[in-house]
């Protein structure tokens, strides 16, 4: 029995993760209302971060100052100070006694040093301006309350890490929340994940613009319940502004016939018909219509992962992937999206994409969704192409 912050805790178990093991309350389900909040799901979105960390620090060629904002267990922290060579400061914070007193016996336990903070993250964010070369923003749901914060509070040339777990709003399922959250209006088309990921870009860099400061996406995807970004920060207003208004925009799409399109600038008047079939289109928006892979830094992270991560060739595979998107247009089709507007069987994924390579086309996959594909192709043009390999 452990006696954590006056509490008896009657039965506890031991995690093994990456390079450690860490003591948390036993609990019956993943739950937010656990006394201390541990999801071992997460176990793959950690060892990426454990990656991307490793790459961030190896360019930046010096030691590096890490917080964990969202602390819960401490098994990132924790994980970041034991298995990333090189740092200098993990700080741990969590708004939770509890899960700080947990996430002090954890260190220990582990025989590492970190510097604890129990606050609320806002406030920790505002009384820390400049410390932090890494920010990792791991909360329930939304992390659009604490963004205005990071911006402030983040130094230039940093990494901010972000998951957000409200897919549902960033992908539009109900669009009030979306419109609350990120400002933004999201659209439930087979390509929510992607615009939903944009939506969620979109918002940081409006927010950060207001302080002088950019993002240039390094990696971002949507996995199991979560999406998740790495960004790398810097700062001048000239900068600023050429990113908002080569990197914002709208994506308009006709449900009728699946064309879509993405419009850039804030500005720029957006067409309300589609020029294909006359129906009225959908706009979702304002988002990011940039780069959100970064080539150099994916095949960096690709030559690290020789790390012990027991979710490495899961994290191979997204990486390769990632690695193929970067320079992919904006969006995706779903083939049997496509096929369900014409009425027709689906051919098979990897048929689409060889005529397509054949005829001179882009096509790529895309880890958003197993039956998407990203082309330079037009869609009348993609319908006639399955259309034939069907016939
Ligand atoms: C999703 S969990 C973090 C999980 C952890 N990063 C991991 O990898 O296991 C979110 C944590 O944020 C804490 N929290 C919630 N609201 C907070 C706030 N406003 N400021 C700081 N911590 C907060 C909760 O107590 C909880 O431990
Ligand atoms: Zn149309």
């Amino acid at each position: 029995m452990d006696d954590i912050e006056g509490e008896k805790i009657e039965n506890m178990k031991i995690i093994d993760e990456g390079l450690i093991k860490i003591k948390i309350p036993e609990f019956d389900k993943i739950s937010s209302e656990a006394p201390v909040f541990y999801n071992p799901n997460m176990e793959f979105n950690r060892d990426i971060s454990i990656l991307a960390l490793q790459t961030f620090q190896k360019e930046l060629n010096r030691k590096i100052a890490i917080c964990d904002l969202f602390g819960g267990s401490g098994i990132r922290g924790i994980r970041y100070k034991k298995e990333i060579t090189d740092t200098d400061e993990v700080h741990v914070n969590d708004i939770s006694p509890l899960a700080i007193s947990f996430a002090k016996k954890n260190a220990e336990y582990n025989d590492v040093e970190l510097t604890f903070h129990q606050n609320e993250a806002n406030i920790l964010l505002r009384q820390s301006r400049g410390v932090y070369d890494i920010i990792d923003i791991d909360p329930f749901g939304t992390p659009s309350y604490f963004i205005d914060s990071v911006a402030y509070s983040i130094k230039k040339n940093s990494l901010l890490c972000v998951t957000a777990t409200d897919t549902s709003a960033l992908c539009g399922t109900y669009k009030e929340p979306c419109v609350r959250k990120y400002n933004a209006m999201p659209y439930k088309s087979e390509y929510c994940h992607e615009t939903g990921i944009r939506i969620l870009i979109g918002f940081i860099a409006l927010t950060f613009a207001k302080y002088k400061k950019y993002i240039i996406p390094q990696l971002s995807h949507s996995s199991m319940h979560y999406m998740r970004l790495y960004l790398k920060i810097k700062k001048g207003s000239a900068s600023s502004d050429e990113s908002l208004k080569n990197n914002i925009g709208h994506i308009i799409h006709c449900r009728k016939c699946s064309y879509r399109k993405s419009i850039t600038g804030i500005t720029t008047s957006i067409p309300r018909i589609c020029p294909e079939c006359g129906e009225k289109l959908k706009i979702t928006g304002p988002l990011w219509v940039g780069l959100i892979q970064n080539k150099e830094f994916i095949e960096k992270m690709m030559n690290d992962n020789s790390k012990i991560l027991s979710t490495k060739n899961e994290i191979d595979k997204l990486l390769e992937t990632c690695y193929k998107e970067s320079e992919a247009p904006v969006t995706f089709y779903d083939v049997h999206e496509l096929c369900r507007i014409m009425k027709i069987s689906a051919p098979k994924l990897d048929k689409i994409l060889n005529t397509l390579i054949k005829e001179g086309y882009l096509a790529i996959k895309t880890h958003f969704n197993p039956l998407g594909i990203k082309t330079d192709c037009d869609v009348q043009t993609l319908k006639k192409i399955i259309k034939r390999l069907v016939n």
